[in-house]
């Protein structure tokens, strides 16, 4: 395949998607179903914890240790809510590039449409359309997150909305079971989450003439707490395997989400679960639809790891503590246009121990 797309978009040798992927070795699957049957306990110790909740708890536990990733199904959002948001996301997509424009992203309110997003320095073959459920002005100004909603489909910020509210229900219960994995109280974690930053994108990848040479997200670690991914049936999520450093193809089943660990329950958990690299392949013939909602604690929190999981003999800290709030507006003005430097990383606040 010759070069038929613009050099932004193409990444570096070492980081280009093999044409052969293994899909052997599949992030875990988990089945949520007991929770309908059943409250999560709020003590990990409680004796009366039923068989079936001890055994997804620890489900989960081994996922977020092997993999950072796994998947869910009976999951309790409904999927009528899911396929309006593909719908309204299907007709903006398609609109005229000015009209899409209209909604733009700019240097200083980071919602709306932006097609031209770089991930590690390099353009991502993707459009997105990005909102948060609380919207933010920094003191100075020279930060917003303003929601912006298209006039077309008019349906868009209902669906949107109406889909959050129900993955956000869903977030909580993974960090609920989470903090259990870790033989926390089950609402140890909750108290961050009450003002949350929760953010919600669109990404709507073409299908690329080239695919061996681009991606349509860039290799990444997410920054927040925790993913709540939905994709299509095309497929096209790639995970970087723990065991093996090898690339594992996530395969689409219907009806389910993606989960995965972000930096802050990796620095919570003071590395015991790892925020996982992915990315997005793209492919010559069928545009993809993904829709992350990213859980993430309020602004004012700095974020290190917790002190029930540290002890300073066997166990030091080993981050120091960052204020999440800095972290997010840095690391979203790194994407904005190409820059010369890398991006913020949790490792930039890893303790020399
Ligand atoms: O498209 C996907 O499957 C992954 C998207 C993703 O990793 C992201 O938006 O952070
Ligand atoms: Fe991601």
């Amino acid at each position: 395949m010759g070069l038929e797309v613009d050099p932004a978009f193409v990444q570096a040798a070492e980081h280009r998607p093999k044409p052969t992927i293994s899909d052997a070795g599949e992030i875990p699957l988990i089945d949520l179903s007991p929770l309908l049957h059943h409250p999560i306990p709020s003590d990990p110790s409680d004796p009366s914890i039923p068989d079936e909740i001890s055994s997804l708890i620890a489900a989960i536990g081994a996922a977020c240790l092997d993999w950072g990733f796994f998947q869910v199904v009976n999951h309790g959002v409904d999927l009528k809510l899911l396929e309006r948001v593909q719908a309204v996301a299907r007709e903006f997509f398609a609109l005229p590039a000015e009209e899409k424009r209209r909604v733009k992203r700019d240097e200083v309110n980071a919602l709306g449409y932006y097609d031209t997003e770089h991930t590690k320095n390099v353009r991502d073959w993707k459009e997105v359309f990005d909102l948060v459920v609380r919207e933010y002005e920094s003191d100075d100004g020279s930060f917003r997150l303003r929601n912006q909603w298209p006039d077309h489909p008019p349906a868009m910020r209902e669906a949107c909305e109406e889909y959050i509210a129900s993955v956000e229900k869903l977030a909580y219960k993974l960090v609920e079971l989470i903090a259990l994995s870790l033989n926390l109280p089950a609402k140890r974690l909750n108290g961050y989450f009450r003002d949350s930053s929760c953010f919600f994108r669109i990404n709507h990848y073409n299908p690329c003439p080239s695919p061996d040479l681009v991606l349509g997200v860039g290799r990444h670690k997410d920054s927040g707490a925790l993913t709540v991914l939905a994709q299509d049936e095309v497929g096209g999520l790639d995970v970087k395997r723990k065991s093996d450093g090898e690339w594992v193809r996530v395969k689409p089943i219907p009806n389910s989400y993606i989960i995965n660990v972000g930096d802050i329950i990796q620095v919570w958990s003071n590395d015991k679960y790892e925020s996982v690299e992915h990315r997005a392949s793209v492919n010559t013939e069928k545009e993809r639809f993904s829709i992350p909602f990213f859980f993430s604690p309020t602004f004012s929190t700095n974020v290190k790891p917790l002190e029930e999981l540290v002890s300073d003999d066997k166990n030091p800290a080993r981050y120091q503590e960052y204020n999440w709030g800095h972290y997010f507006s840095s690391r979203l003005s790194s994407n904005f246009k190409k820059l010369d430097k890398d991006n913020l990383q949790i490792s930039h606040f890893k303790k020399a121990l």
